[in-house]
């Protein structure tokens, strides 16, 4: 659909009109992050009082969260009529739904009929019309995220939404006036989704009170490593942004916060579209399939509840820490004591529940690792899973190496996402060396473990006579 673009300089008007109150600062285009908040004179906090004013005062009722679109839909039946047919699903999924509808009527304003405008009508045609997370990257730049990490979780993304959308498409197509409006004049397309998406991953934050929420003019400040100021909801759930304790900043210099110093190159990548190579944290997650010949691979995914996943992170001091729950599982069979029973319920429905040594741990199956520290040959299997973390992590590392990175971005694709993936692939790359020298390291000391040893002894055995039974067989057949 054609996105509603309004300028930034009608910005001030807008706030005024809604109660937001700007005190010194003001939005404007910054140097490759669109636009910012940059401050009109000098500001300190280190004479000042911690009651010094907020710099951004936005009014609780401009938060958009699940709650604010059900009270949106009290002041509007036919958008009360869409929420109970398209809605309810999950809070992010309902505030897209109305991004989805004030943007329609933004862009469709000769056609009032439908849905009324409220202030995010307006405010999103102040928001930028791309982001630059990877769904909305060409194929042409995707192909650089190959034998990375973000590769798989993209793909899925995608999958997502497009599932996503097509429900969407269906329900609202049942309500007449929405099947007119978005649909039948073929005003929206999936890539409009697509944007909604991640327009919403790229400016929602996580508020105490009012949750995961959008916040106008809040998602207007840019990140950095050092930030200088933080938002807060005050006594009265208005967000409020503070200068930090011992800021002293001049007119004219960039007013900054911190999306999470938590957050890999990937996570920042995927969610806000670039990485701060000064902050994010060394760390890697990558899907895990179970063994594709094992019999109880559905099973074990039915039972475990949630992807299979390895998690590598480097940690104070370079030591690499990994986990893997779900390997735990793929790596225990059934003559180790797994065992899936199909049990019949009151109601009589029927459950599957997962046994371990004969106990029933349906509810701890994602807590395999405890389970089989117990058993006698538990430094067997941790053989087991290390050896196959070790190979999955290989395997990853081939194929980011297998593709040579061009020297520079093709004219098909744009340099910002080059850049962002060669970094991407230079942090990956790193972590992944590690983390398979220390899985090397864990494996060694597990071969030299005394029930290790035993174990893999009494394997050789039973090979060997099973070898010289066949070979006596093969004799016997022969004779
Ligand atoms: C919450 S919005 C901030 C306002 C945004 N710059 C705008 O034009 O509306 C987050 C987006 O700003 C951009 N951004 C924020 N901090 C950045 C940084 N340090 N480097 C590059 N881009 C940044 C990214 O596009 C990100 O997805």
């Amino acid at each position: 659909m054609p996105w509603p673009a309004l300028p930034i300089e009608d910005l001030p008007a807008w706030a005024h009109l809604n109660g937001v109150s700007f005190n010194k600062i003001k939005v404007t285009s910054t140097e490759g992050k669109g636009y910012g908040v940059v401050s009109e004179t000098d500001l300190s906090t280190v004479d000042t009082s911690p009651d010094t004013p907020a710099l951004l005062t936005v009014p609780h009722d401009l938060v958009l969260n699940a709650a604010a679109v059900d009270e949106y839909a009290k002041e509007d039946k036919n958008f009360r009529q869409l929420l109970d047919a398209v809605g309810h699903r999950s809070g992010r999924a309902d505030v897209l739904l109305f991004l989805l509808v004030q943007t329609a009527l933004a862009s469709r304003y000769g056609n009032p009929s439908v849905g009324v405008s409220n202030p995010w009508t307006k405010y999103l045609q102040f928001l930028p019309e791309t982001v630059l997370v990877p769904t909305l990257w060409t194929e042409d730049e995707r192909i650089l995220l190959q034998g990375t990490s973000l590769e798989a979780a993209v793909n899925a993304k995608i999958s997502a939404l497009d599932a996503e959308f097509a429900v969407v498409r269906e329900r609202s197509s049942a309500v007449a006036c929405w099947r007119e409006l978005l649909w039948v004049a073929g005003l929206v397309s999936f890539t409009d989704w697509i944007r909604l998406d991640a327009l919403y991953r790229s400016r929602c934050l996580e508020l105490p009170r009012s949750g995961e929420c959008m916040v106008p003019c809040i998602d207007m400040i840019n990140h950095s490593a050092t930030p200088s100021a933080y938002y807060e909801e005050n006594l009265r759930d208005e967000v409020v942004l503070l200068l930090r304790p011992g800021v002293s900043i001049s007119n004219g210099d960039e007013i900054t916060i911190s999306y999470g110093n938590d957050k890999s190159a990937a996570e920042m990548l995927f969610s806000y579209g670039f990485i701060d190579p000064q902050l994010t944290a060394d760390e890697l997650v990558l899907p895990l399939s179970p063994f594709p010949d094992d019999p109880l691979a559905k099973a074990k995914l039915v039972a475990f509840g949630q992807a299979p996943q390895i998690r590598v992170a480097r940690g104070d001091g370079g030591s690499i820490r990994w986990q893997s729950e779900f390997a735990y599982l793929m790596c225990a069979n059934e003559e180790d004591g797994v065992e899936f029973r199909i049990l019949q319920d009151n109601d009589g429905g029927r459950q599957l529940r997962v046994f371990w040594q004969d106990e029933d741990v349906t509810d701890r199956a994602t807590g395999f690792e405890t389970l089989i520290r117990s058993h006698p040959l538990a430094a067997v299997l941790q053989l087991r899973v290390v050896t196959v973390v070790q190979e999955q992590l290989q395997t990853q590392l081939e194929r980011l190496r297998s593709r040579t990175f061009p020297d520079q971005a093709d004219p098909m694709q744009r340099e910002d996402c080059f850049k962002a993936a060669l970094l991407l692939r230079q942090v990956e790359a790193k972590i992944l060396e590690s983390a398979i020298e220390a899985l090397e390291k864990e494996r060694s000391t597990l071969l030299k473990d005394r029930n290790v040893v035993a174990y893999l002894g009494l394997m050789e055995h039973a090979e060997s006579d099973l070898a010289g039974e066949e070979a006596a067989n093969e004799a016997d057949d022969f004779s």
